[in-house]
């Protein structure tokens, strides 16, 4: 079986976002770089998924995907996306720009990139609102002071009158919710919306995207290089390794007893949260090879240390692994068990 063959399969019907056999490459000079290369999904509804993965693995390329987003000289080159039963493949501009903002919306990492600088913030948010919904000036401005509200600003009518430079990053990145919530999309694709914040703000912002879940029924797409954003708020995750998924699960699974050595390998780099610090940091050493130098057989091997441990077999280097595991917890390494065997062999 496909690694990737898994996931789809196992939905009930519920999901609101379900991508099959996606794959996206950008023509770099005269090569071509596979950055998402196979990859099926699917998101219920009210679901918090994590895409997590070392940078360059292919997280950004695909939550961009998933708007229709991929710019030149990237292109969707095999799959489908799926959002509601729509194949976004086939919408007009129109739809696709109706669809963005008003069903599916996206929070980045650098709010700022998403918000035009020369203008107050209540002018961005009551433009979105204006263009999609309509109503008076008055209701407009109601609506726009509800959502600051909503986000935690304290005199939400003076903030409006901000421009973005003059607040915060956590400000800012309030504002980026706030804005993205304006129309309760219906999935959201948050990109590393942490990243940039320190601690405190973080889990403000991973409240307020709980919250977006629980008042609206908003289904999360969150991207991160951090489990520990993951622990806090996903119920399930992905984790991408040189543009594939190589493991999907329920979160506490994934992170108790990890399948795949790769998830193993990037748990054992975090500092634990509690009790003694380590006497040292088990990092994973090596780096994600280059997109068009991806190795043959398993892409992690050269770097696997539960490889290693086999006595390097051959296999590993050859041939590509299938989904090993049931259809809600599976792993694609050719030495994983239904057990787990990769915490046993830690
Ligand atoms: N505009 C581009 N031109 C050429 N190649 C690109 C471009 N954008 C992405 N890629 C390729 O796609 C690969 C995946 O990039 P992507 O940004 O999706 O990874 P990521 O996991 O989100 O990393 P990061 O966390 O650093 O954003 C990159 O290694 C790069 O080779």
């Amino acid at each position: 079986m496909n690694e990737s063959q898994h996931s789809p399969a196992a939905i009930d019907g519920d999901d609101l976002l379900r991508v099959e056999n996606l794959s996206i490459d950008f023509a770099v000079g005269s090569t071509t770089v596979h950055a998402v290369d196979d990859v099926s999904l699917q998101v219920e509804r009210g679901e918090i998924v994590g895409l997590v993965g070392e940078s360059g693995c292919g997280k950004s390329t695909l939550g961009m995907s998933l708007l229709r987003l991929v710019q030149s000289p990237g292109s969707i080159v095999g799959g489908r996306i799926l959002f509601g039963g729509r194949d976004l493949m086939e919408l007009s501009d129109h739809e696709l720009q109706r669809l963005r903002g008003q069903e599916i919306s996206l929070i980045l990492q650098d709010a700022l990139a998403v918000m035009n600088p020369v203008t107050r913030v209540g002018e961005q948010l009551t433009e979105v609102i204006r263009d999609h919904v309509g109503g008076s000036r008055a209701e407009r401005r109601r609506q726009a002071v509800a959502a600051l509200s909503s986000v935690g600003f304290p005199r939400p009518e003076l903030s409006l009158r901000s421009f973005p430079h003059q607040l915060s990053g956590g400000m800012q990145q309030r504002v980026s919710i706030a804005q993205s919530m304006l129309l309760e999309p219906r999935l959201i694709i948050a990109d590393e919306p942490t990243t940039a914040l320190d601690v405190t703000v973080q889990a403000q912002v991973l409240e307020l995207l709980k919250d977006a879940r629980t008042t609206h029924g908003t289904s999360i797409v969150l991207i991160t290089h951090d489990l520990a954003v993951v622990a806090e708020v996903c119920d399930r995750v992905l984790v991408m390794y040189a543009g594939k998924v190589v493991e999907s699960g329920p979160v506490q699974e994934i992170l108790q007893a990890p399948k795949h050595p790769y998830t193993a390998a990037l748990l054992a780099a975090l500092l634990p949260l509690r009790g003694d610090p380590p006497t040292e940091l088990r990092a994973l050493p090596g780096q994600i090879p280059q997109p068009d130098q991806w190795p043959t057989g398993c892409r992690f091997h050269p770097r696997c240390p539960l490889r290693q441990r086999l006595g390097n077999p051959q296999l590993c280097s050859t041939d590509v692994p299938t989904a090993q595991g049931g259809p809600a917890h599976w792993a694609a390494c050719h030495f994983v068990s239904e057990e787990g065997a990769v915490a046993s062999h830690d």
